[in-house]
């Protein structure tokens, strides 16, 4: 099958006792059991769920997993990851990562004992270099969450498999549309779903794929035992809005080449980060890895010019954190989705204050074109 057929039909398409062609929401909390200490197939709705139970296969489907796991967020997606590592274990992580997981590294999981030496990952040498004994995992978004840095999945589980750690790779902005990371090596995927997955920012919501068995036994145990499952009515809402992720993703394309083509032209934009520009340093690697580029911009405005009064003079666009919705958002990291960063290392990390984000959604590309360029002649 291929993705597009995959999106529809895959997981559990076809309701096995009804033949519903939607997935039934099973909001039972628990599963009648015919003999006692059997081997039910479904018992309690946080071990396993069958509406649930339908995403996470569908999800392990597009990224060329053996199995999917749900969460009730990305972070807990996250979170459960990290868990099924120790005390003592040492992880190399990417300098440019969301900031609500380096929030979670750093406030969290630091103080349950694990340790991390933060990387460029476009610097494969210091990857390697920043690899320790106690190493057990590099973990790394790609594109990156907000400055669109590119990491090379293949290089870099090439080096992990070769010191024996293992690759995980958050690949919310890509999508298994644009970029599949098990099938270059890695180990682990997760998302957070919330975004292009669900689609139309109406649920929260977390997945994370392998196509290791024993790591799926402990994310299976860890899902269980944490128990942050993403509920029956969410796991619908989510496997629907998949079913349109390659459509709306070509729309989402369109738009945004025409809106680079756009912010390039204007005199009031300086720096664009998008890996779609050839003179982007990840731009080859991308083009190398991914089926597209996305529709993620970050940019600058020229020096001098209001950032603040500019993303407060759009009108269609929403002020909003958040992304991959079908609704163009705009959103200034330093000060909403990546405010957990201490600005010393924000600023080490190359975020700047007056840094800008667009998630151009599918809107007409006219519209999203005609807010930004009135609310630039604003600055004037
Ligand atoms: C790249 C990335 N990973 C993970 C997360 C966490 O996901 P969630 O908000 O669903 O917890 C986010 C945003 O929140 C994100 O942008
Ligand atoms: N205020 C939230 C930040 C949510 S950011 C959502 C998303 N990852 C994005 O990058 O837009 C928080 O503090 O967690």
């Amino acid at each position: 099958m291929k993705f597009n057929t995959q999106l529809i039909h895959g997981g559990n398409s076809e309701d096995p006792t009804t033949g519903a062609v939607s997935t039934p929401i099973y909001r039972s909390s628990t599963f009648h059991q015919h003999v006692l200490g059997g081997e039910p197939k479904w018992e309690y709705s946080r071990t396993g769920n069958p509406t649930r139970a339908s995403l996470e296969k569908l999800i392990a489907e597009l990224e060329h997993g053996t199995a999917g796991f749900a969460f009730a967020s990305g972070s807990a997606a996250i979170h459960a990851t990290f868990s099924l590592f120790s005390q003592g274990d040492h992880f190399v992580v990417g300098s440019d990562v969301y900031g609500g997981t380096f929030r979670l590294i750093n406030k969290v999981l630091k103080r349950f004992g694990l340790e991390f030496t933060v990387v460029d990952m476009q610097d494969l040498k210091a990857v390697e270099n920043a690899i320790q004994d106690n190493t057990v995992a590099i973990y790394f978004e790609t594109p990156t969450n907000p400055l669109l840095q590119i990491a090379d999945i293949k290089e870099i589980a090439a080096i992990a498999k070769k010191h024996g750690v293992k690759t995980i790779v958050d690949n919310t902005f890509a999508t298994p549309y644009n970029q599949q990371p098990l099938t270059l090596g890695a180990d682990i995927i997760v998302h957070s779903a919330t975004k292009y997955l669900g689609g139309h920012s109406d649920v929260v919501a977390g997945l994370a794929v392998t196509n290791d068995n024993e790591i799926a036994e402990q994310l299976a145990f860890l899902q269980n035992s944490i128990g942050s499952t993403l509920g029956p009515d969410d796991s619908w809402l989510l496997q629907r809005g998949m079913k349109t992720l390659g459509a709306r993703m070509r729309v989402h394309q369109e738009n945004a080449t025409a809106v680079i083509d756009f912010l390039q032209k204007d005199e009031h934009i300086g720096k664009i980060y998008y890996p779609g520009l050839k003179n982007f340093p990840g731009h080859d690697v991308a083009a190398k890895q991914m089926r597209n580029f996305g529709a993620m911009i970050s940019f600058e405005l020229k020096d001098g010019l209001d950032a603040k009064k500019f993303v407060e003079s759009l009108q269609l666009i929403d002020l909003a954190e958040s992304l991959g919705g079908i609704e163009s958002l705009i959103e200034v990291p330093a000060v909403m989705t990546h405010g957990s960063i201490p600005r010393e290392i924000r600023l080490q990390n190359g975020i700047k204050d007056e840094l800008i984000r667009l998630s151009v959604g599918i809107e007409d590309s006219e519209d999203i074109i005609a807010d930004l360029q009135q609310a630039l002649e604003k600055l004037d």
